[in-house]
């Protein structure tokens, strides 16, 4: 990374005696949007708090815009934090409420106006609402004001703890988009702690997954969803099939033996293999539900599972089916269609292409 806006270095924190944090180092680049994900009580929430200096770290170091932050209060770091719950002024309009950072930094009003207009524009929320007060708003556009006042200063980080955790589906959405837009044209570096999977998937350029204080993989979504590091990230993003298997190694590609497959050819490829199970870790092959097709009658794939299916649920764009097979649940995802290709207790085969397998650590 070139010159990172964040650089956190062998970070521990404990409260108490309790080890919340263990030896976290993490770089994020300039303008880059980096989610946090884990499981509740994994340590996402105090990670933030730490680059934005409401908590100190107990051992490491942490350098924002090249400036070390040990000694920097919360109120002169160049970073800000966005709650889930909302804190805005009640008894101050939304143009006020947009506007007070530059108001406690003493700007001209001219720009104070503008810069408010701007944040409006790009938070799509309409000029009529400059003069109401917060009460008046839904509660997704007082996150969008939320937003706006957080970003109005253009500071060089925004910190994000599960901002639209409280929206609902739909709302969550359009929020979603908005961001995006306004990580686009802004410059400003994100963090963004989430609950919701989907949600670090559509919007970051890359994920840090965390587990017990620890972080356990960094990379870009499409890295952490088809190469995760171990059956633990695999089940964490997304829906997964995980089947134990044995898998050796033989020349440079490896050999696998699975209960629940039959594969003429069982051989994959190195980089279909977790490095951990490269090194003769104990192993689960990885099927994402929509790797797998539903195959006609006298049809082949390169692998097969024969089964039963248990039950199916029609999401509008895809069908997904649980299928019963070798003892096992299988999940698979197909493209929706008017017409079921199966229904409950049918017997169906599945097919599957071997480039579409990756092997994880157990
Ligand atoms: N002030 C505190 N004093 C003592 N323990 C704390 C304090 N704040 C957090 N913890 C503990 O530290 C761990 C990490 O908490 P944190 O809030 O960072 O988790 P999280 O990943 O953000 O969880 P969630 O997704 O549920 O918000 C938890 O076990 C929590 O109970």
């Amino acid at each position: 990374m070139v010159s990172p806006i964040i650089k956190a270095t062998g970070i521990d924190k404990y409260y108490g005696t309790y080890r919340a944090l263990t030896d976290i180092s993490l770089e994020v680049a300039n303008g880059e949007f980096l989610a946090l994900v884990g499981p509740s009580g994994c340590g996402k929430t105090t990670l933030l708090k730490i680059l934005a200096g409401f908590e100190d770290l107990s051992a490491g170091s942490l350098v924002i815009d090249g400036e070390d932050m040990t000694e920097i209060p919360a109120s002169a770091r160049p970073t800000r934090m966005v709650f889930q719950k909302l804190a805005l002024f009640p008894h101050k309009t939304v143009a006020q409420n947009i506007g007070f950072p530059l108001h406690l930094a003493k700007r001209p009003k001219p720009e104070i106006d503008a810069a408010v207009r701007r944040m409006l524009e790009l938070m799509h929320l309409k000029e009529s609402y400059l003069n109401r007060y917060p009460h008046e708003l839904s509660g997704g556009e007082q996150q969008r004001v939320a937003l706006a006042r957080s970003m109005v200063s253009q500071p060089p980080v925004l910190l994000l703890d599960e901002p639209m955790s409280a929206l609902d589906a739909k709302l969550k959405k359009s929020l979603q988009a908005e961001l995006k837009h306004l990580h686009r044209h802004v410059g400003t570096s994100f963090v963004h702690v989430t609950h919701d999977l989907e949600e670090a998937m559509m919007l970051a350029d890359r994920i840090c997954v965390m587990r017990a204080g620890k972080i356990v993989q960094l990379g870009e979504p499409s890295e952490i969803y088809y190469r995760p590091a171990n059956a633990f990230v695999a089940g964490f993003i997304g829906d997964t099939n995980l089947l134990p298997a044995k898998v050796t190694r033989e020349g440079d590609a490896f050999r696998f033996n699975c209960d629940v497959l039959d594969c003429a050819n069982p051989i994959i490829a190195a980089d279909q293999v977790a490095p951990g199970v490269a090194a003769g870790a104990d192993a689960a092959l990885m099927i994402r539900p929509e790797m797998l097709r539903l195959l006609a009658p006298g049809e082949s794939a390169d692998c097969t599972i024969t089964g039963t299916v248990n039950e199916y649920f029609i999401r509008g764009a895809s069908i997904q089916y649980r299928i019963a097979a070798a003892g096992t649940e299988i999940v698979m995802d197909i493209p929706g269609t008017s017409t079921l290709p199966a229904k409950q207790g049918d017997p169906v085969k599945l097919g599957l292409a071997l480039g579409d397998l990756f092997a994880v650590e157990a």
